[in-house]
């Protein structure tokens, strides 16, 4: 792999609420072609370090890509400098075509009421993202009416014709059928030959059949990072999802996380904790 100097580095990051420690001097360092997936327990901090990288809560430390910084710095003017990100629920314009969403999310030099007449023919990135995402034949379609995992695909494209070099995606596969997962992973492979992308996830199969290296949070701290072989058998991974057998938090199979004071854990619970992360 050749390391190009764009890249993303982030050290000391800390983000605080009210007092409340929420990430707590992380560091983390994400290459290109490094598909990193971001993973913890509930309340770990995944959700804030991507709002912190985007400019949704202040942080203090440091997190450069390539020769920019990117604290302090307004969302706007971080989703300029290439950072994208994608959230829990998808955001696009239902009313609107697919092509329509991908023509906003380009900005194409056209005016807003410009952008809603029909044209002839389709600028190259959008050509190239609708291609991408695979959603060419869809592209006259109101978004409205794509399947839920189409939904996170136009909003991957949308990133694309933005050229998002860094991409920062929030449960991307929650909710997805299981050739919407497939399909999601090796449309995230690809971008990634080029980008720099980080994926929070809590879908432990996902994770098992695409990940390049994984992090680990626990408490707003970095808890282990490596491969998915390395986090596995490291013990204080183990500790954190295994606990007690009654802190399981990540489930096996199940792509919507379970809640954080979900009880004490049942023996099936366990059983598919104990699967989620061997
Ligand atoms: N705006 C906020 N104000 C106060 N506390 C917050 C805020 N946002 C997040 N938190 C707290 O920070 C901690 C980390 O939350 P975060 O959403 O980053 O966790 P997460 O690892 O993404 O969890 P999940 O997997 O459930 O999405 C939690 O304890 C959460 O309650």
């Amino acid at each position: 792999m050749i390391v190009r100097p764009d890249y993303l580095e982030i050290r000391g990051l800390t983000v605080t609420f009210d007092g409340f420690v929420a990430v707590d001097h992380v560091d983390l360092t994400v290459f290109q072609q490094d598909l990193r997936f971001l993973i913890g327990p509930n309340g770990a901090g995944k959700t804030t370090i991507i709002d912190a990288l985007t400019g949704l809560v202040p942080a203090t430390g440091y997190a450069r890509y390539g020769a920019t910084d990117l604290l302090g710095r307004k969302p706007h003017q971080i989703a300029r400098l290439g950072i994208g990100r994608t959230f829990q629920t998808a955001s696009v314009f239902t009313e609107l075509t697919v092509l329509q969403n991908l023509d906003i999310a380009a900005g194409a030099g056209r005016s807003p009421l410009s952008l809603l007449r029909a044209r002839r023919g389709v600028p190259p990135q959008v050509a190239e993202a609708l291609e991408t995402i695979g959603l060419s034949r869809a592209s006259g379609q109101l978004a409205g009416s794509l399947s839920h995992g189409q939904k996170q695909w136009l909003e991957i494209g949308m990133l694309l014709v933005q050229n998002a070099k860094v991409m920062l995606l929030d449960e991307p596969v929650a909710g997805m059928s299981a050739d919407e997962r497939e399909q999601t992973g090796a449309l995230l492979k690809s971008i990634a030959t080029d980008r720099t992308v980080i994926i929070v996830e809590h879908d432990m199969d996902f994770l098992r059949a695409w990940a390049d290296s994984v992090t680990v949070l626990h408490g707003g701290k970095v808890l282990s990072e490596g491969s998915v072989a390395d986090v596995q058998a490291d013990p204080k991974v183990q500790e954190v999802y295994l606990g007690s057998g009654h802190t399981a938090q990540v489930p096996a199979q199940a792509a919507e996380p379970v809640a954080h004071d979900a009880g004490p854990s049942t023996g099936e619970q366990h059983v598919l904790v104990t699967e989620g992360i061997r």
